[in-house]
């Protein structure tokens, strides 16, 4: 069935309908990886957002049950060029259009994403809306040029209580804000005792697990959405190592008085280059983010800036100057995408091993 997808800014992209037969809205944003379509639609960090991918052909190696990153995609809906509605892949076990159907998510195939990708680089990310084509576009346009941007995501994909996956090894809360699979099963990998708490539990009920440590996750949405964990990571800097990724990068960096903003377009890719500024190491890393740390504002905080885009020279690793505390704006589990920056998980179980900082109560 032909659907519309309508722009705020009045433009009109004819297409064919997949997935769920509904109607939404959400931020247009684009993906850049050439794989990793299932890792993608189902990190939690793009709740609300309908993901464009510009890869021209998606769905051909189907759906698997390994590799979502999270079992209910929180998506707002699927654009590409080509969809693929007969898969041949030996882990497939079902199409992208069931799942989409499945979970209620809309997708839009025949779009010329090449075209929008570049208006969007242009302009910078653009609200959208999909629907039948019986819709009036100019009440659609208007309708999205007054609706605000959403502001509650991380609740909505948060754990709603803790739970524990038992190891051996060091015991890390990991501050779920809508956390990729991938940053679990990294911790697993390495023997740790994991408990993943709800985004919004207090520094005090972390202190009372007892952890050697603390990884605050990805996340949907703006950072300055969610002060009680801001406040959270704040009263636990000094107290116990921390490890930002990329949402809980920008929170990082909150909690020590830098601020953030929003990035025009983006960066959502598996090939964007970091540079380490110590050793000048590139690093290819997985990304998927909208905001940014603002660079002025690291001066006069007690962090300093450990890792730079080579693209845009935005900020991407940071490192508190006295305590165990230190986070990537990119993703070291990739899911999907290169393994370059996976080390930096080994030197957060280093830093719990020789951290001098004490957490009982
Ligand atoms: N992947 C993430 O954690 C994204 C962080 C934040 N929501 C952003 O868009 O910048």
């Amino acid at each position: 069935m032909d659907k519309q997808l309508i722009l705020e800014d009045g433009t009109v992209l004819i297409g064919e309908g997949f997935g769920a037969d509904v109607e939404i809205s959400g931020e247009v944003v684009f993906n850049t990886g050439m794989t990793g379509y299932q890792e993608i639609l189902s990190d939690p960090s793009y709740c609300g957002q309908m993901v464009m991918l510009t890869y021209p052909l998606i769905g051909n190696y189907g759906i698997n049950r390994d590799d979502f990153e999270s079992l209910n995609p929180a998506i707002a809906a699927l654009i590409v060029r080509e969809v693929e509605h007969e898969p041949s892949h030996y882990r497939e076990q079902e199409s992208l259009h069931d799942l989409l159907v499945a979970k209620n998510i809309p997708g839009i195939a025949g779009i010329d994403t090449r075209m929008l990708t570049r208006k969007i680089r242009a302009h910078g990310t653009v609200k959208g809306y999909i629907c039948s084509l019986s819709v009036q576009v100019e009440d659609v346009v208007k309708m999205l040029q007054d609706s605000p941007l959403l502001t509650t995501q991380v609740s909505q994909v948060s754990v709603n209580t803790a739970y524990h996956v038992p190891g051996k090894g060091k015991r890390v809360a990991l501050i779920d804000c809508g956390m990729k699979h991938g940053i679990l099963q990294s911790l697993i990998e390495r023997h740790c005792d994991v408990v993943v708490v709800p985004y919004d539990t207090t520094a005090q009920e972390i202190k009372r697990l007892g952890v050697d440590g603390v990884l605050v996750s990805n996340g949907p949405g703006n950072p300055e959405d969610v002060p009680e964990t801001i406040q959270t990571v704040a009263s636990l800097i000094g107290e116990v190592p921390l490890f930002g990724i990329c949402l809980g990068h920008q929170l990082l960096a909150l909690a020590c008085g830098a601020t953030t903003s929003k990035l025009r377009f983006g960066h959502r890719g598996s090939n964007h280059p970091v540079r380490e500024i110590e050793t000048g190491r590139i690093d290819i890393t997985a990304q998927n983010h909208g905001y940014t740390v603002d660079l002025d504002s690291i001066e006069g905080t007690e962090l300093m800036l450990t890792h730079e885009a080579v693209n845009d020279g935005t900020v991407e690793g940071l490192k508190h100057r006295y305590a165990d505390a230190f986070s990537v704006q990119y993703h070291p589990e990739a899911n999907p995408g290169p393994h370059d920056a996976n080390d930096l998980f080994d030197r957060f179980i280093g830093m719990m091993h020789t951290a001098k900082t004490n957490v009982l109560v």
